[in-house]
């Protein structure tokens, strides 16, 4: 289908796809058309990676916007929520106000009344709904996309009851689920009065195989010789493969063709990097090598730790790692530098298989088993997991086909491996929504935000989910409702009373509270039992208390550390918050030690530990430490305004120890940290130069100032401007780019799950 065929989109956009190189759509796109997707049509489509499903969801909205409506896209990771933002920007210039919302999940985001699409993660789409965002009523269109998350037992149902609700809300409402190839897309379509398109057609075609002894057994039955022989690793031999030039059917492949190796945990991608850069220098040019050499640069530039050092180290050499550890600036760094095709190797956690696109020409999936501490041991990864990480195989337009390839190290993990993952037909994904946390957490929001007001309308609404679609065990679901109603009431969050026959539910002020401010019922309930009698809490009795909620990751125990934090508990015992399990309960016990060791991570963090020594210390990331801080700054702030609605007289000394999270400084610094551009560095600069409080940095003298903050005149002038000096001299108050980061408080880019394994294929969301 000619994309000047299709129906009802906007008269300038065929030119404008056109001008992109796309002129005709691809045959899932073209079958999405025709089930009417840009005529209001809800639709699934369930087809492979990089297949174009952007499209499909570009051109639902584009024609939802042209006939006066507004669209809504929802992302699975926040990361992605400014990649799509930046994608349907091109759109500005005909007029289509795009928009973007991260950010607090206390509030209702009016100022996205006035965009026609907006960008959000599903967890931010939650909050707007329990916030009673008004414009919500005005969505025509929405769009899911990697909808078969739903099947993933933390952040699933958040979507599908956020689908739920806006269809609820909404009964005209367009959905557009975007999915990889599972196994029961037919089963989603019904679930949400859908077409549906299920194809497994890709742009550019994917070998499938095994690699074993020297050679690369495909799916086609076709068997390869690798180029190179001898004692190397396998990845160490695909990889120089790869990057060797090839003739395919008469015309060489582009040179320098790039692989994605798919490991299992971070000290795997990290070590995988290091050796495998040095099978990639040898084959690199000079122009390519300086060009390095400059990206190693500004990695180097992003922070001054080992992760970043290593990082470069590798990039320098032509290979990186990526994972969930790095800071955002890292991972745009190292994906922009492999899709310029200057990296020529990438050793990832499956986190750069959720949707950050980055084709390759070869991929390899080297671990297909991961350490699961609930499962107990190494449990293989699921189907639709491989066949992501597969499906990244392939650069159109610059491969003939991608080549996705398992290790296998015996002729019985040949077959295993043939039969497992290449042969298999994708999962069907299942609700997670029985889950309790889950429930307990959405039945408190569905009654706060007035969805329902008794158990048989709570009934009645779970009935719209995908949850009730696949279940056939009614009373499944009425045990588990009837549980965590129990719950709720008990932990005064909701409240029943009797009207007539009906028994009604209400929130408390408490439970309203709870909802708004996106806690697990059970963080707030935790929370709440270690302030009540706290007159005076210490910092690190706080960080102790919210690294214990169900709302924060915590680190894990290494070998050794149960003894290191058993002494820090006795050393700190008057200062811990809340009732302490005994040392019998093995594994409560171990979690609440595990609780104190993210809480000294955030104590050395909040007082002004540098960031290289943390990362030492706890064997983390500089990205861990950002996700911390930023769940801490949100747990705590939370707690003051749960302190607040309670009464209770320490809601000074939580809102100290949040600014002190949120900044990373001492007591001292708080008042002048807390002025806009000033930020962790420059506070401790104008201490020093004796500058205490914000009142004296009003006050200040301007040369002084600009001594402290080292000559640097735009900055001191915006640090002035915001302390409310008489007369900074405002000449330019654009922000400085050298000005450190101002803590976000939307966690949905913050949480991580394991220190060492990358647990869900989410990692960032
Ligand atoms: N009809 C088309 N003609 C030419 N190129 C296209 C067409 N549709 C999409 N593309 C290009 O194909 C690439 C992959 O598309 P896209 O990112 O939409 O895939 P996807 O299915 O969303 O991938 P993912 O699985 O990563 O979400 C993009 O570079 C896009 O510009």
């Amino acid at each position: 289908m000619e994309v000047s065929d299709v129906p009802a989109v906007p008269e300038w956009l065929p030119g404008h796809l056109d001008a992109d190189g796309v002129e005709s759509l691809y045959p899932p796109q073209a079958a999405a058309v025709e089930a009417g997707v840009t005529e209001g049509e809800s639709l699934v489509a369930s087809i492979p990676t990089a297949s174009g499903k952007t499209l499909i969801a570009t051109l639902a909205m584009l024609s939802a916007v042209k006939r006066g409506g507004k669209a809504l896209y929802i992302v699975p990771l926040r990361a992605l929520a400014s990649e799509k933002k930046a994608e349907f920007e091109q759109f500005e210039q005909y007029g289509v106000d795009v928009g973007v919302s991260t950010g607090n999940y206390d509030s209702d985001g009016e100022w996205l009344a006035k965009k026609d699409i907006i960008v959000a993660t599903s967890e931010k789409v939650d909050s707007l709904v329990r916030n009673g965002a008004p414009w919500l009523a005005q969505l025509d269109c929405v769009v899911a996309d990697e909808v078969h998350l739903v099947d993933d037992p933390t952040r699933g149902p958040t979507l599908e009851v956020t689908l739920a609700k806006l269809r609820s809300r909404n009964p005209g409402l367009q959905i557009v689920a975007l999915s990889a190839t599972i196994g029961n897309a037919g089963e989603l379509a019904d679930w949400l009065d859908a077409e549906l398109v299920d194809s497994s057609w890709r742009p550019i075609d994917l070998r499938k195989g095994v690699h074993f002894g020297q050679a690369l057994h495909f799916d086609d039955g076709t068997q390869e010789q690798l180029s190179v022989q001898g004692n190397e690793k396998p990845t160490a031999a695909i990889v120089r493969d790869t990057l060797r030039d090839t003739v395919e059917d008469g015309e060489t492949v582009e040179e320098g063709g790039s692989t994605l190796v798919f490991v299992n945990s971070r000290r795997n991608a990290e070590a995988a990097a290091r050796r495998l850069a040095n099978v990639v220098s040898p084959e690199l040019d000079g122009d390519e090598l300086a060009a390095l050499a400059d990206v190693a640069d500004e990695i180097r530039d992003v922070s001054d730790t080992e992760t970043s050092d290593d990082l470069a180290d590798a990039v320098e050499k032509g290979a990186a790692f990526h994972h969930a550890g790095l800071s955002p600036d890292h991972r745009e760094l190292v994906e922009a530098a492999f899709r310029d095709r200057l990296v020529k190797c990438v050793c990832a956690t499956p986190t750069l298989a959720a949707g950050v696109n980055t084709p390759s020409r070869r991929v390899v999936v080297r671990d297909w088993r991961r350490y699961s501490g609930d499962a107990g041991g190494m449990q293989p990864l699921s189907v639709l997991e491989v066949h992501q990480m597969m499906g990244r195989a392939g650069r159109p337009g610059m491969d003939p086909y991608g080549e996705a390839l398992l290790l296998a190290s015996s002729h019985d993990e040949l077959d295993e491996l043939f039969e497992r993952y290449v042969w298999a037909d994708p999962d069907p994904v299942e609700s997670k929504l029985a889950a309790e946390p889950a429930m307990r957490t959405h039945l408190l929001a569905t009654v706060a935000s007035g969805f329902a007001d008794s158990r048989e309308t709570l009934l009645s609404f779970l009935d719209g989910t995908l949850y009730a679609a696949q279940t056939d065990e009614q009373g499944r679901l009425e045990r588990v409702v009837d549980d965590m109603l129990a719950y709720l009431e008990r932990n005064d969050f909701i409240e029943r009373s009797r009207d007539g026959d009906t028994e009604r539910l209400t929130a408390t002020n408490l439970g309203h509270t709870v909802s708004r401010l996106y806690l697990d019922p059970m963080s707030a309930a935790t929370i709440i039992d270690g302030i009540a009698d706290a007159d005076d809490p210490s910092a690190l009795g706080l960080y102790h208390l919210v690294s214990r909620t169900p709302d924060m990751y915590q680190l894990y125990l290494r070998s050794g550390e149960r003894e290191q934090y058993t002494q820090v508990a006795y050393d700190h015992e008057t200062e811990l918050l809340g009732t302490q399990p005994s040392e019998f309960e093995e594994s409560r016990f171990e979690d609440w030690l595990a609780a104190l060791k993210t809480a000294k991570l955030l104590d050395d963090w909040a007082s002004e530990t540098d960031e290289d020594r943390i990362t030492d210390r706890y064997g983390v990331g500089p990205g861990d430490i950002r996700g911390k801080v930023d769940t801490a700054e949100w747990l705590l702030g939370a707690a003051e305004s749960l302190a607040g609605e309670r009464g209770f007289g320490n809601v000074q000394a939580i809102r100290e120890a949040k600014k002190r999270v949120q900044y990373g400084v001492r007591q001292e610094l708080i008042d002048l940290a807390d002025v806009r551009n000033v930020g962790r560095k420059r506070a401790r600069r104008l201490y020093e130069a004796g500058i205490e409080s914000r009142d004296q940095l009003r006050n200040a003298d301007k040369s002084v100032v600009l001594a402290a903050l080292r000559g640097r005149e735009r900055t001191a002038e915006t640090v002035l401007e915001h302390a409310g000096h008489p007369n900074p001299e405002m000449t330019d108050v654009t922000p400085d780019p050298d000005a450190e980061p101002v803590v976000a408080t939307d966690t949905s880019g913050s949480s991580e799950s394991a220190e060492e394994n990358d647990q869900s294929s989410l990692g960032d969301f």
